[in-house]
């Protein structure tokens, strides 16, 4: 009989001497940078040119050099001279001397001698003349050619997620093709006698599969693809053949169920089968009898049957993982904020507690009320809008206590 000691790790130790140091990475792929949102870059983007790449003006009204207002008010006006005009798109001819100015729209570029622009609301025009009634500084109101992005600067650090803001600066650089990783293909194996379709009527003892439709629905969210394979008895064949198949179509495997210490367990013996077990249980609550194996290009997850801990351990291991391989330097689930929980929350020592929490936006800060529960039930998934963490070692959260919350939507 094997032996059922198991060392269990913390969860800290998964992210450091497991999931950082794999080596198995996506494929590199060139996307139009219009539908790169949410990748991780491939590359470092360096700037090939200054932004916005000329000096202009930030508003209407006409371009000036600064030390012809100094001194000016409204009782004691400077009088300038009109001598042309800045059209939109192009590069006015000429250079402003003391004394002249030029009409200017926003947008528009700067012409050669003006140093700064005045807005058309603190002049009057008087044919060819216009009065200035306030004093501007060098620099005022002008956008500077490089003040946005200057020329061999990084818009794009590889690992990077591709946000909005990226895809602004790419585009207006005018680089519509970006090298990124390419999503990973998460194959889910959910297991279980007792486990029946959704679709299915079920007998009293049975319960319907909602663990591997949920995680579906999870990874579609992050534009993740993902692939069911059928239910399986709890039978080393059957784990077998469904492990053979997810390894054949997906980067990744999830087992759903199994993974624990029953006679009819089978999620280790069949990793073990396929690859390399690494870790066999994690010091969290919910979600220990997490398994992380790999072969040498795919990974495997033997995540617990139980909901709330299938939840969390997709949450905490799942998700990380599938970053790390597409690329991303930061796999890590991130703090989205620290808010007051609103009850005591007391837990068992020795394992590091996470804890489904509804937000309530109360006097400028978040009151997090606890969903408690047994990893049995899936409700608190359904309820809440993220987890809070209780840290191995500590004995509880006390009412009105501030802790980390991990965000279910911002992942
Ligand atoms: N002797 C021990 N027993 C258990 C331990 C332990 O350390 N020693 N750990 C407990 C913990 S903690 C958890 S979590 C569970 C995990 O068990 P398994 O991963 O083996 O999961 P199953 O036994 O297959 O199922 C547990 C539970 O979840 C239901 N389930 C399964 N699949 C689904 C699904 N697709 N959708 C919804 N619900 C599902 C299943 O019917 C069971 O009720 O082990 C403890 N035991
Ligand atoms: O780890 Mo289990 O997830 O406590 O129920």
């Amino acid at each position: 009989m094997k032996k059922r000691f198991q060392v269990f790790v913390p969860r800290t130790e998964v992210y450091e001497k497991f999931i950082d140091k794999l080596n198995i990475r996506t494929e590199i792929i060139e996307l139009n940078t219009e539908k790169s949102i949410g990748y991780a870059a491939a590359e470092d983007i360096l700037s090939p040119e200054n932004l916005p790449g000329f000096d202009k003006s930030t508003i209407d009204g006409y371009a000036v050099i600064a030390e012809d207002t100094f001194g000016v008010s409204d009782g004691n006006p400077a009088f300038l001279k009109i001598v042309g005009e800045v059209f939109m798109g192009e590069e006015y001819i000429g250079e402003i001397k003391s004394g002249e100015c030029v009409k200017i729209p926003t947008g528009g570029m700067l012409p050669d001698g003006a140093n700064a622009c005045i807005m058309i609301e603190n002049t009057k025009e008087f044919g060819k003349r216009v009065e200035i009634y306030k004093s501007v500084a060098p620099g005022e109101n002008i956008l500077k050619k490089d003040e946005d992005v200057k020329k061999d600067s990084i818009v794009v650090k590889k690992g990077e997620k591709i946000n909005t803001g990226h895809i602004h600066n790419l585009m207006s650089l005018g680089i519509t093709k970006i090298k990124v990783y390419k999503k990973p293909k998460v194959c889910i194996v959910p297991t279980g006698d007792e486990v029946v379709e959704p679709s299915e009527n079920r007998i009293k003892t049975q319960i319907r599969d909602g663990n591997s439709y949920a995680l579906m629905a999870w990874l579609k969210l992050q534009g993740i693809d993902v692939e069911r394979y059928r239910l399986i008895k709890d039978d080393p064949e059957e784990f077998k053949e469904g492990v053979k198949w997810a390894l054949e179509n997906g980067d990744i495997v999830v087992i759903s169920g199994g993974s624990s210490l029953g006679s009819k367990d089978y999620s280790l013996s069949t990793i073990e089968h396929f690859g390399e077990v690494l870790y066999n249980g994690v010091q969290v609550k919910p979600g220990k009898p997490v398994i992380f194996g790999k072969t040498d290009e795919k990974i495997i997850l033997g995540l617990p049957g139980n909901p709330t801990s299938f939840v969390v351990s997709s949450y905490l291991f799942l998700f990380p993982t599938i970053r790390k391989i597409s690329g991303f330097s930061n796999f890590i689930p991130k703090v989205d904020k620290y808010v007051r929980i609103s009850t005591n929350v007391p837990t068992a020592q020795g394992r590091e507690r996470f804890i489904f929490v509804k937000l309530e936006r109360k006097n400028n800060e978040f009151l997090a009320h606890p969903i408690l529960g047994e990893s049995g039930i899936a409700s608190p998934f359904r309820m809440a809008d993220g987890i809070v963490r209780i840290p191995l070692g500590k004995e509880g959260l006390y009412k009105d206590e501030i802790c980390e919350f991990y965000s279910f939507k911002n992942i």
